[in-house]
């Protein structure tokens, strides 16, 4: 069983290389966050939208969806034997709010309920090129803003940095990134069968 998180800026290309990963390995089972949960829905509805009035209540609404989300449909799946690829987990709430000022070491507590994933890769791009690829996609959310994405990067890179994440170079042919993403996913796998 492998869990599998993308992680990236709004426009990085994370449901574009998923959907090719998905072709690229065998029984894969996709899903995302902020998660199809009534919180989820909560979250795209409302806080996603007119807004909270403090980030504290993202990083809350995020914690609580990822919990359910896991329970419910992550872990089920895992002990099913898929490959679980998410887009997004616990580094998008330490990315996103951490760059809306919650402090970090609040984000991680109120995530300590779930379990860290497997791997976790962060598909890396220069902000203007993700807004303009999301202009093409329409409206822009709350978070989809230059200045505040610029910080949202800063804070995945330092992660990556304290926590060993493979970053690769969202900025080439979604094609290229996907292959890359799968051939680290094997070598892991690989690696942990040759070990168990
Ligand atoms: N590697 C890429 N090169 C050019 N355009 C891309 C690439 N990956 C995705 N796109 C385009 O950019 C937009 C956002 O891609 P998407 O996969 O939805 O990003 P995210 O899920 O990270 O927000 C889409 O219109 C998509 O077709
Ligand atoms: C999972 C997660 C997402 N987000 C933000 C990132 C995005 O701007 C927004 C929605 O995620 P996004 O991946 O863009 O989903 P959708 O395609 O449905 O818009 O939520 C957080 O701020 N914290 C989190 O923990």
């Amino acid at each position: 069983m492998a869990f599998v998180v993308i992680e990236g800026i709004d426009g990085s290309g994370k449901s574009t290389v998923i959907s090719l990963l998905s072709k690229l390995l065998p029984r894969v089972y996709v899903t995302r966050e902020p998660s199809a949960s009534p919180i989820g829905r909560l979250i795209k509805e409302w806080a996603l939208r007119e807004g909270t009035a403090d980030p504290r209540v993202d990083a809350l609404l995020f914690a609580a969806d990822r919990i359910e989300h896991y329970k419910r449909e992550i872990e089920p799946r895992l002990r099913e034997g898929y490959i679980v690829i998410c887009e997004r987990y616990v580094e998008s709430s330490i990315a996103y709010q951490g760059a809306a000022g919650v402090p970090i070491e609040y984000i991680k507590f109120i995530n300590s309920a779930v379990p860290k994933p497997d791997i976790t890769v962060i598909l890396d791009v220069d902000p203007e090129v993700a807004i303009a690829r999301v202009k093409q996609r329409g409206t822009a959310e709350k978070y989809e803003q230059l200045s505040f994405l610029k910080r949202v990067r800063g804070i995945y890179l330092s992660r990556a940095a304290e926590e060993g994440y493979p970053v690769l170079d969202a900025s080439r042919p979604a094609e290229e990134v996907a292959k890359e993403v799968a051939r680290l996913i094997e070598k892991r796998l690989g690696s942990r069968e040759s070990t168990s």
